[in-house]
């Protein structure tokens, strides 16, 4: 069985590590992790998890076939440089980074190695990432096979060209975070009409899940669902109308937007805006 070596020790490591752990297709003793210097999470995450954690990246590498990179672009450089004389023909490298190409990988490497550069979302820890793939010409049919298998266990996955990436981080990288953001804005809705916080909540997920399912099992279109709630002269007219009046639509359109031009901007390591 293959053995997956973590660059990083945060949440889309963790997040992973929690579905492959979980998934059972991977055993916490195929799973090692290492991260910059942060041990008490180290610690947190073998305790958690019962993966074999280390500072040691040499050891780490030498017993890996796939190599995870999960560190902040920002950090890509460090890191990179500090593995690069550890890298063998037979490693896979798998980057979850958010903007960074797999020619910067390589070239930073130093070396011709088989790169996937994947975009996952933290719905990994429970199984249920939407994650787009690309790959290098050095990646052979076995390692897509085994990328592909590793994303599996961790929800859907689906091979895209490497230039559509920041697209995907924009839409469905980053995607969980605008749904958090609305069910926040609807939770506050509640406590301000009156709901007991709990029970608003349970109402709010079911709500969540239901339009999830429906969308997933009736295949019909997000508009006509959206219809079929719509009373002529009732109240979701009355809700929609005002989401209208705020563009919800168009703000939406904008944040993804954003979010894939920062995709962009950070292969260009440009600071925060
Ligand atoms: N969070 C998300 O929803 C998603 C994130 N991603 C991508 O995943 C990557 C990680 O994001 P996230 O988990 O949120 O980030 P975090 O800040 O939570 O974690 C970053 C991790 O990288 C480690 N690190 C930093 N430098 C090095 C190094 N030189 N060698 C080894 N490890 C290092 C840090 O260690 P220490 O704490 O010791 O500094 C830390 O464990 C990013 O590139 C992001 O674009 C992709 C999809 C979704
Ligand atoms: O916010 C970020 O930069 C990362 C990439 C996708 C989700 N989180």
């Amino acid at each position: 069985m293959k053995k997956i070596a973590f660059l990083g020790a945060g949440s889309m490591a963790e997040a992973m590590i929690s579905g492959f752990v979980n998934g059972g297709l991977y055993q916490p003793a195929q799973i090692g992790v290492t991260n910059r210097s942060n041990t008490n999470r180290l610690l947190e995450l073998s305790k958690t998890y019962g993966v074999s954690v280390t500072d040691h990246k040499k050891a780490l590498l030498d017993s890996a076939d796939i190599i995870i990179l999960a560190m902040k672009p920002k950090d890509a450089q460090e890191a990179l440089l500090s593995i690069r004389e550890f890298i063998e023909e037979r490693h896979l490298v798998i980057s979850v980074l958010a903007g960074v190409t797999i020619s910067s990988i390589t070239t930073l490497l130093q070396k011709d190695a088989a790169v996937i550069r994947a975009m996952p979302n933290t719905s990994a820890s429970v199984r249920m990432s939407a994650t787009a793939m690309a790959v290098n010409s050095k990646a052979t049919l076995h390692h897509i096979q085994a990328a592909k298998q590793i994303f599996e266990t961790i929800g859907m996955v689906t091979l895209v060209e490497e230039e559509k990436l920041d697209a995907v981080t924009g839409l469905s990288g980053s995607g969980p975070a605008y749904i958090y953001y609305i069910v926040e804005a609807m939770e506050q809705a509640a406590l301000e009409v009156g709901l007991e916080k709990e029970m608003a909540r349970n109402l709010i997920l079911q709500t969540l899940a239901g339009a999830s399912e429906m969308l997933l099992q009736t295949n019909k279109q997000p508009s006509d669902l959206r219809r079929e709630v719509t009373s002529p002269g009732g109240t979701t007219e009355a809700g929609i109308q005002a989401l209208q009046n705020y563009q919800l639509q168009e703000a939406i359109v904008a944040c993804v937007k954003s979010a894939v031009e920062r995709s962009k901007e950070l292969r260009a390591g440009q600071p925060a805006r």
